[in-house]
């Protein structure tokens, strides 16, 4: 009997709405807990106590069956988020499976704890917390973790609220050039329900960020996104 994983979410398919694959269609897995406690987190519920009657403990062999039973044949790819999944041992059992199952897996984690299954990721999304956030990088994990991970597919993506946070992603671009690098638009305002207001507002900011990319030399070599899902569903769970 394998070993149980704390779920908040399974759903999709849907688009992936940030980083490295964009549009890809994918299922998504989120497990509960995280070492973290970002300002702005637009999935708080996961580790703020407000869902924890919500916490489904599964096994990887039931996720991947509910994972089938609500899509069917019609996904071949997982992404895994939280939380901070990289918390959990046991992750790579879940890999496994998928794999065994030919189903690609895409992981989300802000490069704070290290697990051995992180290589097995097939696109791995690190994504470091800027000053906004109020959380504190231990640059020594992040840099052994990325070290151990150069030869899979990884990307770092950073979020972007102001300009302080724009100069940490510039410092985490020049410390790890290698590494294929996001900016992301951030949503200030994850509780609203009116999706108009909210999308303009995003719009506008993304606007801002790409003029602030596009005149800086050092970051010629950066891709900048908004969150896709939030512009055609707004602050929606379980999409
Ligand atoms: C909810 S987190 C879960 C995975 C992991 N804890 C992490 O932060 O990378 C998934 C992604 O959403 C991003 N994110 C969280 N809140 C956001 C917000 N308000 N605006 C934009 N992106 C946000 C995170 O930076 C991360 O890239
Ligand atoms: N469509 C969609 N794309 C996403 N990309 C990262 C997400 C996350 O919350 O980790 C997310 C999400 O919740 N939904
Ligand atoms: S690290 Fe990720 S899940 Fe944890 S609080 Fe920050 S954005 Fe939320
Ligand atoms: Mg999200």
């Amino acid at each position: 009997m394998s070993s149980l994983i704390p779920v908040l979410e399974i759903f999709g398919p849907t688009i992936q709405g940030e980083g490295m694959v964009i549009g890809q269609k994918t299922m998504f897995v989120r497990t509960a807990g995280c070492d973290y406690r970002c300002s702005w987190c637009d999935s708080a519920f996961t580790w703020d106590g407000s869902a924890k009657d919500d916490i489904v403990m599964m096994s990887p062999e039931e996720i991947y069956e509910q994972l089938v039973e609500i899509g069917g044949k019609a996904f071949n790819h997982v992404t895994i988020s939280g939380g901070n999944p990289a918390l959990l041992k046991n992750i790579g059992e879940l890999v496994q499976l998928l794999h065994e199952n030919d189903i690609k897996v895409a992981l989300e984690t802000q490069g704070s704890k290290w697990q051995d299954w992180l290589t097995e990721i097939d696109d791995l999304t690190i994504s470091p917390k800027p000053p906004s956030s109020e959380m504190d990088t231990n640059f020594s994990i992040l840099g052994d973790l990325l070290e151990r991970v150069k030869n899979s597919s990884v990307s770092l993506k950073v979020v972007v609220f102001d300009e302080d946070d724009l100069t940490y992603a510039k410092k985490i671009h020049k410390l790890y050039p290698d590494v294929a690098f996001y900016v992301q638009v951030g949503n200030d305002d994850t509780t609203t329900e009116d999706d108009q207001m909210l999308i303009s507002k995003l719009l506008a900011k993304y606007e801002w960020l790409i003029d602030q990319v596009m005149n800086d030399d050092e970051m010629n070599n950066v891709r900048v996104l908004p969150q896709l899902h939030t512009l055609v569903w707004g602050n929606k769970r379980g999409v």
